[in-house]
């Protein structure tokens, strides 16, 4: 047996240990040769809302079941909040070896990462002007692990390197480069691996957000589930689903699965982007979910080189109701039209800035906003300009993309060089399908509105407002 193997067999030997259950019908298996790690398979047909195993409530990995929790301050754990205590937790668990209760599960975590918090300068420049770069919040996590969490590890060096002399001398090498290189895979694994874990009382069965969210549900305690962790994820094969009971999780089947089929998981509606930075992974179906984002620095910037009435007044306005974000979504749907794929917050913003000082004056009274399923042709324009603005920030064009188009190695190194550069390529090349779909409805419905009313402008660079006219700065 391989080193491999024998980490899944204790693994899966710890988990009945603890008092899981387990169908004999599924296997924890080795899906190295598709690049997908660990996987769980059917060894045998299941059907629709059998139960594939359930997790006792204390086998999880949280701040709640770690002795930690007990020997330090509840008021410490509340300043850290759900993320760092998290990641304190699974450092003290994860230094104490195999005196750690979860010691089997480490071993079957992954400490080697494809996420892009994980990618060399040259692999995220491929990404070129994808938003997903200004989300990787590399040096905030720096910042946050050296501000709050290693202080908090050198005031209870004590409790956390119990019984070790040096206890003090490794909490202050925490901050050693190795020791943040090691927090931040912890936090890589709850980001890739963690579920949001409701508390006991609470009986709810979890959606496709399980898998631990970032920003909506930030305060909801976090939690390592084994197993239910061990589950790959696909958008469209999506066949299982965990549920929340007092005493377990419990996963379930969600459609008949036949024997030798995988069991997957859903991490809900990602854009690659978004799937490469937070599970270092994509596949070809999470195309789908795509979106581009127009920064609204493409807004001030065009507004910049134009006078508009009450630029100030209309964007402290917008403001107030929650409309000015750093960037606004086109998302690649399919048929791609105006309505369903053009964030309405960017439609609001564009026709509120267009709005003549005595229409801004009575929406503003009545404490309106003009209606986002109505762009304005001259709004259209100036979104056909913003669109043409953020595809000039990408270095190559699609065409040039699309000449040599990029596959990802089904084989070798799963962090290569040559897979990061092709998952990144990818990415890029639905995030300029989505630009040249959104000019491309823009100006058929241009063209519709020329027919009829005999206008004969059409979004183009030509528009004083238009971004079209300038060049940014790469
Ligand atoms: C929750 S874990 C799933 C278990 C994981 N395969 C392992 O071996 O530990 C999530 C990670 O699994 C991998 N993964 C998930 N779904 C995948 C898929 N459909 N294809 C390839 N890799 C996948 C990614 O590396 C992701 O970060």
């Amino acid at each position: 047996m391989t080193p491999f193997d024998e980490a899944s067999e204790a693994f899966m030997a710890w988990l009945s240990k603890s008092g899981a259950e387990i169908s004999r019908k599924i296997q924890l298996q080795d899906l190295r040769n598709i690049q997908a790690g660990r996987g769980v398979v059917a060894v045998q047909n299941i059907e629709e809302d059998e139960l594939l195993f359930r997790i006792p409530r204390p086998a999880i990995l949280s701040v709640e079941n770690s002795i930690l929790s007990s020997e330090i301050p509840k008021s410490t754990f509340e300043h850290l909040g759900p993320w760092l205590s998290l990641i304190l937790v699974m450092l003290y668990e994860y230094q104490n070896q195999t005196a750690s209760n979860w010691a089997p599960y480490f071993n079957v975590l992954p400490t080697k990462f494809n996420t892009l918090m994980f990618w060399e300068a040259d692999e995220l420049e491929q990404l070129q002007a994808s938003a997903v770069r200004n989300k990787i919040g590399k040096e905030e996590a720096d910042a946050m692990f050296k501000n709050e969490l290693v202080p908090v590890i050198k005031e209870f060096a004590e409790i956390f390197y119990s019984g070790d002399v040096h206890a003090q001398k490794r909490a202050e090498a925490m901050v050693e480069p190795h020791n943040l290189e090691l927090m931040h895979k912890m936090g890589s694994l709850i980001m890739a691996y963690a579920f949001d874990v409701e508390p006991v009382n609470v009986q709810k069965d979890v959606d496709e957000e399980g898998y631990a969210s970032e920003d909506e549900d930030e305060a909801l305690p976090k939690g390592m589930v084994p197993l239910a962790d061990m589950l790959n994820a696909d958008a469209d094969k999506n066949n299982a689903r965990l549920f929340y009971e007092s005493e377990y999780l419990s996963m379930k089947a969600v459609k008949p699965i036949m024997a030798g089929e995988e069991i997957f998981n859903d991490y809900g509606p990602l854009p690659r982007s978004d799937l490469l930075r937070r599970y270092g992974y994509i596949t070809d179906n999470y195309a789908q979910y795509d979106v581009v984002e127009i920064p609204f620095d493409h807004i001030t910037y065009a507004a910049s080189g134009d006078s508009i009435p009450f630029y100030d007044e209309k964007i402290e306005y917008l403001d107030e109701h929650g409309l000015i974000e750093t960037g606004y979504d086109i998302s690649a749907g399919n048929p791609f039209t105006i309505q369903e794929s053009i964030s309405p917050e960017l439609i609001a913003v564009i026709e509120t800035l267009l709005l003549e000082e005595a229409e801004f004056e009575r929406l503003k009274r009545k404490g309106k906003l003009p209606k986002p399923d109505q762009l304005s042709a001259r709004g259209a324009m100036i979104l056909h300009g913003f669109i043409q603005t953020q595809a000039r920030q990408y270095s190559t064009s699609l065409d040039q993309d699309l000449s040599d188009i990029a596959s990802v190695p089904l084989t070798g190194d799963i962090a290569s060089k040559e897979r990061r550069y092709a998952m990144a390529k990818l990415v890029r090349i639905g995030e300029k399908k989505i630009l040249r779909n959104a000019e491309q409805a823009l100006i058929n419905m241009a063209q519709t509105k020329e027919r009829s009313t005999g206008a004969s402008k059409r979004p183009a660079e030509d528009d004083n407002y238009g971004a079209g006219k300038k060049q940014r700065a790469q």
